[in-house]
């Protein structure tokens, strides 16, 4: 896990660094934007750029976000997408950040709006993040069906998505388009089930992916720290997905220390 993670060169900026660009929240679900961002910040890109009508709520809380007016194709350069946390129905910006020839990780709201079709012919990595309710829908099956058989659905929609996909959960398993064997992720606690934490943990994905690491190991990556970073932010209480994100650095060192 060492080794993965990014560190920044001592000739490093920020852009070379990486940018990842963050499409994510709605009138409705401002927080999840914020959320997003707040890992996004912590996993090891050089900058965090905002798209989305959440642009406020994200400044007021992290003001070294670069917040854009534009849609993702103008917004600037970046080198990974994160998209569809607290999104609502904005499938046109799903539609626009998967014709960006960088990875994109599909969230929450996004993976709901994504055609099937769009994410397959993909040159880029895509990198989809379902929790159980999220996968069912997307193999338009009941929920139950995938809590009994997890391996075999994150591989069943890796394989009809071309996708490495991500399953959430008490544990995390990660399966990459080309078959192969699953990574499964163990370091969380029951405490992270608390809304809004996987709004933390695609913001600190993408960020990985925009840091240059693929597809299958950003997904690991971030799932180890995350994991890592609920158990240190919970210690055995209540904990908010806000508390999780700002434990994220912490984690990050036990790992490299
Ligand atoms: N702070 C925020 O702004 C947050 C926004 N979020 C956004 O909220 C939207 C919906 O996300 P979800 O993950 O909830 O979507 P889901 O589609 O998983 O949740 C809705 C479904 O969960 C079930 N459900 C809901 N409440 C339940 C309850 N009390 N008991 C049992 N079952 C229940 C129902 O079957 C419902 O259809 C997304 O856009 C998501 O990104 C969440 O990420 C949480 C935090
Ligand atoms: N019982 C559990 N044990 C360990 N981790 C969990 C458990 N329940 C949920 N998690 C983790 O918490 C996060 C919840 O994400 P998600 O279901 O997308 O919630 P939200 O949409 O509210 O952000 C995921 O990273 C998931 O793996």
């Amino acid at each position: 896990m060492a080794r993965l993670l990014p560190a920044p060169a001592a000739e490093s900026d920020k852009y070379r660094r990486g940018v990842v660009g963050i499409a994510a929240g709605s009138a409705r679900y401002p927080g999840a934007a914020v959320l997003a961002v707040s890992g996004a910040l912590r996993g090891g890109a050089g900058a965090v750029r905002y798209v989305g009508p959440a642009g406020d709520a994200v400044l007021a809380r992290f003001p070294e976000t670069l917040v854009s007016d534009a849609g993702p194709a103008k917004a600037g350069r970046v080198q990974a997408w994160v998209v569809g946390p607290g999104a609502g129905d904005d499938a046109a910006t799903v539609a626009e950040v998967l014709e960006a020839d960088v990875p994109v990780l599909l969230d929450a709201d996004g993976l709901r709006l994504a055609e099937r079709d769009a994410v397959r012919r993909r040159t880029a990595p895509t990198l989809m993040t379902p929790h159980a309710g999220e996968a069912a829908a997307l193999l338009g099956v009941r929920r139950e069906e995938v809590e009994d058989a997890r391996l075999a659905a994150v591989r069943e929609l890796a394989a009809v998505y071309r996708a490495t996909v991500l399953l959430k959960g008490s544990t995390t398993l990660v399966a990459g388009p080309g078959g192969g064997p699953v990574r499964v992720n163990a370091t969380g606690t029951p405490w992270l089930a608390t809304a809004g934490s996987g709004d933390v943990l695609s913001g600190l994905a993408g960020s990985l992916l925009a840091a240059g690491l693929g597809a299958v190991d950003a997904g690991s990556a971030a799932a180890y720290l995350h994991g890592l970073a609920g158990r240190f932010a919970a210690d055995g209480a209540p904990v908010g997905a806000h508390d999780v994100a700002s434990r994220i650095p912490e984690a990050w060192r036990d790992v490299t220390d």
